[in-house]
């Protein structure tokens, strides 16, 4: 990879020189000949030419990445004293365990070899009591983990979720339900993993490592070293395969997110697909990605498998030269039987912990990926929130745009410099071509966007000032498309349980709704479908309605909200608004110009101006002079 580029700097640092050439040749096979003896650590080496033209070995920054480490290592500081208490179980396992070997060569050497039965059957006496503290030990750990991980997952998904609804309602304009699901769940699990019993258990090596490295000084400090020789290979041979892992991990989270957006938009889009007869299409769609997850997940198990691979060569090779030289040491008489199995089991104690503790390196590659990406999700900004927000006064609750413009991309505005009031109880209509931006100026009022120039009060305050749940309160919101819960139609009209049944019964004979719920079997306890797949367009659209009446909020809107209505009702629902709700204020978006009679001001929208119509001229004459 750094070849071209060297090949590069010795051309422009040589090419005034007769020799140059050959200089460049020579060096360049040195180059080539070194990087293939470091081929298996080429990853994390780099070859730089000095000044001079000399060739240069460096060895290349980890990369670990100790602040998204620190960052998941704080889920676990409200479990502080128990991952103490769990700490001093692994002290006193490895303890215990240190005493096992040493009872082991006491059987042989002293019991077997000098034939006392009393000394066997006492040391195996002990050794089953060193085994039964160590399994209590572990019981007790299991507990403590299991807590202590299904907490700090709870932890995790808490805030995920808690996110997930504060967020700008921007995120979700280009992501489906599954893939937001989806992904959090798989980065919480992944991350949450970091308390998995793998990190414990590793945890414990520690000490296992140091009390059978002291046991093997105490036996025999030459083999001590053949067993330390592994530690270097073994953490090269992790570093090269985590790399490859977390670039694996993250093409398969990538992967298994663009897959989950797939299969959601063909649940959503089932009715088109079976209208086109689309099977085919989409079955070879399906084919393909799942071909490519597929291939994805083998290449990241067989890493998992080299990385084991490696792992017990390496301990099997330890053990074989660790019975040859033992074997020496025995015909030398430099040591006993007994002291040899004795070795064998500390060395076990050292070289299984220590590539384990090196594996700690390859387990982070699995979670890195998916740190990072719930991270930047947790870090997403949120919807405009300050804190101590103020109140909205009730006597003053007129609404002004201020030179407002607004774009959902560079260099195309929806909304350019609008200005318009509107007062309490005032009762005002926007018209419009499709995608003039009506439902736009709904959204910047009800603070789901933000302007990109320009201001909106309410009384004397930016909407911005005053606390948003309290600002949201003020409106009772038909949208142009409703959604409605997968419960009863009372849970949907009522949907903070706060109102009584009259004034439930109240909203649905105004909104029109009682007409299809009295025909229900169940009444108002039917369940009606996810987002109401059980009614008709017009039956969701008079639920909606009862749903922002029963809310009660002193202003009304309505985007498109009786595009569904049959004409009866879509008469009787406007009388209701301008009679029954005549001290509320009403915005109304609409389509129809029947609904535009009792309006005090009427606007029509168009390249992105607001202008107002002047109703005694001309129904819909513009008036150039507004705006
Ligand atoms: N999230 C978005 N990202 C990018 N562009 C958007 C987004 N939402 C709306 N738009 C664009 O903004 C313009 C105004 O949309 P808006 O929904 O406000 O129109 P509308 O007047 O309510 O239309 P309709 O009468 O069809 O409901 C449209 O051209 C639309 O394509």
């Amino acid at each position: 990879m750094y070849l071209p580029v060297l090949s590069m700097e010795l051309f422009r640092k040589r090419k005034d020189t007769l020799t140059a050439h050959s200089v460049i040749w020579n060096q360049q096979m040195m180059i080539w000949h070194l990087k293939k003896f470091l081929n298996g650590l080429s990853d994390y080496s780099m070859l730089k030419i000095d000044m001079r033209g000399r060739v240069k070995f460096y060895m290349k920054s980890e990369k670990f990445d100790f602040g998204l480490l620190k960052r998941i290592l704080k889920y676990l500081e409200p479990f502080k004293k128990r991952l103490w208490l769990i700490i001093a179980g692994f002290g006193l396992s490895t303890l215990v365990g240190f005493f096992q070997p040493l009872t082991i060569r006491n059987i042989t050497d002293n019991g077997m070899s000098q034939k006392n039965l009393r000394v066997i059957i006492y040391s195996v006496f002990v050794l089953f009591g060193l085994v039964f503290v160590n399994q209590l030990i572990e019981v007790m750990q299991t507990k403590l983990f299991t807590d202590i991980h299904n907490e700090s997952e709870f932890l995790l998904s808490h805030q995920a979720f808690n996110k997930l609804l504060h967020l700008k309602t921007e995120y979700f304009s280009d992501k489906n339900n599954s893939e937001i699901i989806n992904s959090l769940q798989m980065d919480v699990d992944n991350v949450s993993s970091v308390t998995s019993r793998f990190i414990a258990v590793n945890i414990s090596y520690i000490f296992r490592v140091i009390s059978g490295i002291a046991g093997l000084v105490i036996i025999s400090w030459k083999l001590t070293l053949v067993v330390l020789a592994m530690a270097p290979i073994k953490y090269f041979t992790v570093l090269k395969l985590s790399k490859r892992k977390e670039k694996k991990t993250e093409k398969l989270i990538e992967i298994y997110r663009d897959f989950s957006a797939w299969f959601d938009d063909n649940i959503g889009g089932v009715k088109e697909i079976k209208l086109w007869n689309l099977y085919d299409r989409r079955y070879r769609t399906f084919e393909k990605k799942q071909k490519d997850i597929l291939k994805i997940n083998k290449e990241s198990t067989m890493l998992d498998t080299w990385n084991v691979f490696y792992e017990v060569m390496l301990e099997w090779s330890v053990t074989g030269i660790l019975y040859i030289l033992g074997g020496i040491l025995i015909v030398n008489g430099s040591l006993t039987i007994g002291g040899v199995f004795a070795f064998l089991s500390y060395s076990s104690y050292v070289t299984g912990p220590i590539s384990s503790i090196l594996n700690i390196r390859y387990f982070f590659s699995k979670i890195f990926p998916s740190a990072k990406r719930l991270f930047s999700f947790l870090d997403m900004e949120e919807e405009v929130d300050p804190e101590n927000g103020r109140e909205v006064e009730k006597e003053n609750q007129m609404i002004q745009f201020k030179n407002v413009s607004f774009s959902y991309e560079e260099n195309r505005e929806v909304l350019k410099d609008i200005s318009f009031t509107f007062s309490k109880g005032e009762k005002i209509a926007i018209i419009g071509a499709n995608g003039s931006g009506k439902t736009t100026i709904l959204n910047l009022l009800l603070r789901f966007i933000e302007p990109t120039k320009g201001e909106i009060y309410i009384g004397d305050k930016n909407i911005n000032q005053i606390s948003i749940d309290k600002y949201r309160s003020l409106f009772s919101v038909v949208s142009q498309e409703p959604y409605l819960f997968h419960d009863t139609i009372m849970n949907n009209i009522n949907l903070d349980g706060s109102a009584d049944e009259e004034k439930v019964e109240r909203a649905c004979r105004q909104s029109g709704a009682n007409e299809f719920i009295d025909k229900l079997p169940k009444k108002e306890n039917s369940k009606i479908g996810k987002n109401g797949a059980r009614l008709s367009g017009g039956e969701k659209q008079k639920l909606a309605v009862a749903r922002a009446i029963v809310k009660d909020s002193p202003i009304v809107i309505l985007d498109e909200a009786t595009s569904g209505y049959d004409v009866e009702s879509d008469s009787y629902l406007h009388d209701v608004i301008l009679n029954e709700l005549k001290d509320k204020s009403v915005i109304m978006i609409t389509h129809r110009y029947d609904n535009l009679e009792g309006m005090d001001i009427i606007y029509r929208l168009s390249e992105g101006r607001l202008v107002r119509v002047n109703k005694s001229e001309n129904r819909f004459h513009i008036s150039a002079s507004q705006n």
